[in-house]
Order: C-alpha cells, then sequence, then structure tokens
C-alpha cells in the first residue's frame, strides 16, 4: 500500500531535558517528589491540583523528533478536547483550543477554568482558548496539527468549513478522537474525510482512540491508547506528539478498525449500563463484555477491518473500560434506562456527549446491510429508537437460541473495500 506523505515536518525546537521529566504545571504545583507522591499537588490561590504520581515524573522519554515543539490548535472544548489540550500544553507544546462557547473562551484564559466540563481541573496558564468565531485561515495556516475532538455529527460541517485553508502540499497533522458513525450516512470519520477534504488529506489522517477517561488523564492517570493511519508516518508522528509515561501510544495501520471499535463500543456500554440498571449483577456484565466484543469483531471483520484490532486497546480495552464504569456517560444512559428514566430527559440532564446514541442508529443500518448478526446492538437500537421496552428486549436477547462461539463472516470487507477505492488504494 503505497502513501504519498504531503503533511509538514514538525519544524519545532528541541525541547530541554527537564521538560520532559516533569511537565510544566507539575514544575509549578510540586515541591518535592516524596510529598507529591501522597497528596494532590496544591496551589496557594487555588483549589487542588492532583497531579502524576512522582514516579512517574522522573522519567524520562527517550530524545527523539518527539522532543519538538508544536503549534496545536484543538477543535472543541468539551470533556476530551479540553483534557487532550491540557495534556500537550503540559508536555510543552504551543496549544490552542477553539470553542463555539464565549463563556468558556473568556473563561480558559482568563482563570485557567472550564466552566462547562472538568470544571475543578485548572489548565496550565501557556494554553490559549480561541472562539467563539470559527479560527480565521491564517491561524489554521499556521498550525502544525489540527486536533478534532468534537462529536462525529459536527466533523462533516466542521471540516467543509475548515477545507479552504488546508494547503494540500503543506498539510499539519490531522488528528480524529470521536467516537462515532454518522447517522445518515453511516459513514465512519475517514470517508467524512475524504468526502469533504478528498482522498490525499484522508490517507494521512490520524485516529487515537482507546481507554481513555477524559477526567484521569487530567489526573494523570497513566493511560494508553491506539493511534492509527493509513500513513505509517503519520501515525508516528501523532504518537510521538502524545507519548508520555502517564499518556503511552500504541501506533498501527488500521484506521478503519480502530475508528469502527471506538463507535461499537460506546453500543455496548450502554447494553452493559441496561444491565447494571436492572439489577443484573457481575456474571451477566462479563458475559455482556465477551459477547459485545464477538459482535463488534463480527462486524468489524464484516466491514473489511482486521479481527485483530478489536483486540487492541481501542477495541478490547476501550470496551472493558466503559462497560464496567458509570464514569462512563454511555453507560449511564443505559444505567438509566434500566432504572426507568426517559432518554429524552436522560440526554437533556446528561451534560455532554454520549455517542452511542446516534451510533446506534447509524450502526443499526451498517448491520442491515452487512447482514451480519448483531442481537445486543439491535436490542439497544430497539430500546433507544424504536420505544421498546428495556425488561422485553434484555428477556429477548436471553432467550436467543444458542449458537456457536466464534463465528466470523466468511466474505468479509465490502464497505471498506469501497472506501479504499474512494482513497484509490487497495486492501492487501
Ligand atoms: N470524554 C472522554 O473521556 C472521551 C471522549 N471521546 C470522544 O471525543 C468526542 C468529544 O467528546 P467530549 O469532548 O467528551 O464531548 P463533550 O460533550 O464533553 O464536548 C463536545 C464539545 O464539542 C462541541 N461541539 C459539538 N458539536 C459541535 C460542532 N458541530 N461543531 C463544533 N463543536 C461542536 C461542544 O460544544 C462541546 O464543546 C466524542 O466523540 C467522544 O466519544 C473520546 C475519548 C474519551
Ligand atoms: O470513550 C470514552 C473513554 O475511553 C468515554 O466514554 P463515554 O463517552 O461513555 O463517557
Amino acid at each position: 500500500m503505497k502513501n504519498i506523505l504531503i503533511f509538514r515536518k514538525f519544524p519545532r525546537k528541541a525541547l530541554s531535558p527537564t521538560s520532559w521529566h516533569r511537565p510544566h504545571h507539575l514544575a509549578r504545583f510540586c515541591t518535592t517528589p516524596a510529598a507529591s507522591l501522597l497528596a494532590p499537588h496544591r496551589c496557594s490561590s487555588s483549589p487542588s491540583r492532583p497531579a502524576t504520581p512522582s514516579r512517574l515524573l522522573t522519567m524520562s522519554l527517550p530524545k527523539s523528533d518527539a522532543c519538538r515543539k508544536s503549534k496545536v490548535l484543538v477543535f472543541g472544548a468539551g470533556n476530551f478536547g479540553s483534557c487532550l489540550a491540557d495534556h500537550l500544553a503540559d508536555s510543552q507544546h504551543e496549544v490552542f483550543v477553539w470553542s463555539r462557547s464565549p463563556n468558556i473562551v473568556q473563561s480558559l484564559n482568563d482563570s485557567h477554568r472550564n466552566p462547562e466540563y472538568l470544571k475543578d481541573h485548572i489548565f496550565p496558564a501557556t494554553l490559549k482558548a480561541i472562539g467563539p468565531e470559527f479560527p480565521t485561515a491564517e491561524t489554521i495556516q499556521q498550525m502544525d496539527v489540527l486536533l478534532f475532538a468534537i462529536p462525529t455529527e459536527g466533523v462533516r460541517q466542521t471540516l467543509a468549513v475548515l477545507r479552504p485553508a488546508l494547503d494540500e502540499d503543506n498539510l499539519p497533522l490531522l488528528i480524529f478522537v470521536n467516537k462515532g458513525v454518522e447517522i445518515n450516512t453511516r459513514a465512519l470519520t475517514l470517508e467524512i474525510i475524504v468526502d469533504t477534504c478528498g482522498p490525499k488529506i484522508a490517507k494521512v489522517a490520524t485516529f487515537i482512540s482507546g481507554p481513555s477517561f477524559a477526567k484521569e488523564i487530567v489526573r494523570r492517570q497513566p493511560t494508553s491508547v491506539s493511534v492509527a493511519s493509513l500513513s505509517k508516518e503519520a501515525a508516528q508522528q501523532a504518537s510521538d506528539l502524545f507519548h508520555q509515561p502517564w499518556f503511552r501510544c500504541y501506533t498501527g495501520d488500521d484506521p478503519i478498525g480502530v475508528e469502527l471499535a471506538g463507535a461499537l463500543k460506546n453500543v455496548y456500554a450502554i447494553a452493559a449500563g441496561m444491565a447494571d440498571g436492572l439489577g443484573f449483577e457481575n456474571n451477566t456484565r462479563a458475559m455482556l463484555i465477551t459477547r459485545g466484543l464477538a459482535e463488534m469483531t463480527r462486524i468489524g471483520t464484516a466491514y473489511g477491518a482486521s479481527p485483530l484490532t478489536f483486540l487492541s486497546l481501542a477495541g478490547v480495552g476501550d470496551l472493558f473500560l466503559t462497560c464496567s464504569s458509570t464514569a462512563s456517560r454511555n453507560f449511564t444512559v443505559g444505567y438509566r434506562l434500566g432504572k426507568g428514566e426517559r432518554l429524552s430527559y436522560i440526554l437533556d440532564t446528561l451534560g455532554s456527549v454520549a455517542e452511542g446514541v446516534s451510533t446506534a442508529k447509524g450502526l443499526k443500518k451498517v448491520i442491515d446491510d452487512l447482514a451480519v448478526s448483531a442481537p445486543i446492538a439491535s436490542a439497544v437500537y430497539g430500546v433507544l429508537h424504536e420505544d421498546k421496552d428495556v425488561h422485553e428486549q434484555a428477556q429477548a436477547l436471553l432467550c436467543l437460541p444458542a449458537m456457536s462461539e466464534l463465528d466470523l463472516p466468511s466474505t468479509p470487507g465490502r464497505p471498506a473495500q469501497l472506501l479504499m477505492r474512494k482513497l484509490g488504494m487497495e486492501i492487501v
């Protein structure tokens, strides 16, 4: 598979070695390593800012191209956009975050806080917020990296506005972290990029996905993610940008699988939440995670992704995380449905996006097109979008006939092949 590499090299100065040992906010907040191991870091004038366990602070990364300072623009100042902006600013990159909310822009710039998301967190003073107007072409063209942290339904519109500012011969690194499928078109983000920006740009787009709650990343809890692109070099550069001892990156070349895994696991997290809400216990959750993984792998293989990708951080890693924690918004939606709340009320009061709700709709069309067996995803779709009763759907699932445990489709690959053809590439 031949890729033409057209994005810019990071042209930035090398960081001082100490900056890899200790991100700047920790340098500001931590006094002695022993104190930092035992207690959250304190700022005299502001509330606590918990940080990395001190032993990690003494670890250094090998010197490489990663040690270059990049100019990064993050689209979206929700939970994940803010959290990744925080991480990159702490790694000494020059980071700008764009928000549609004037209140968020002002608060991030004036008090280094996001008034709507990660409210307890104090962001690095070097992080600059811009908006609510869309960034100008001049601003965009100054960036080495554009990072998209908005829900999938907003990606097409954002890229359409952005496209005229992109120069195909001098591209920034383009990184996407959303986890969803577009409802009406069933498109993955890679396909949305082909449609709005063309194949040359899509070939170097990079996807980051994995078990990564924003609220834990800002507390520097060790986290690992999959980083995938059709371009090996783009994946490596994205990994270099993000990789730290507390944020480990693993590269791969199956962006379709990584994207699908990230989108699908949200639907199974809703199923696991429903089971919890209905009062089922640990055996049931383990069953849902395992059978959910089997379904995800079947859908992914029928789509043309590698089945192995579903065993990655983006696959089983994220599935396990979101199916087993009330910190997951998707799990919470399911839990509240299981407890009898109405979906419209849950979504009105959730305060943040749960992508599994819209993905279940797009996914249903994908499952029907591929004629693949996905009873759990279909049951979730029934509750969310056909107003079916959650108890009845659970009962119907439990009454399915016994079946073979490992059953992958024999003729995999149609949608991925079509997508690769749009990209002017073939699956090898
Ligand atoms: N929160 C988390 O821990 C993680 C989230 N993600 C994914 O990242 C994506 C964003 O999630 P969160 O930041 O958590 O959601 P959020 O609900 O906290 O924030 C979303 C942000 O995007 C903005 N937005 C929504 N539609 C937009 C549009 N059309 N144009 C521009 N901006 C728009 C919102 O105003 C908000 O600032 C989702 O796809 C999610 O699945 C991925 C990994 C972890
Ligand atoms: O994807 C996530 C963590 O990896 C976040 O999950 P939720 O969107 O369900 O909160």
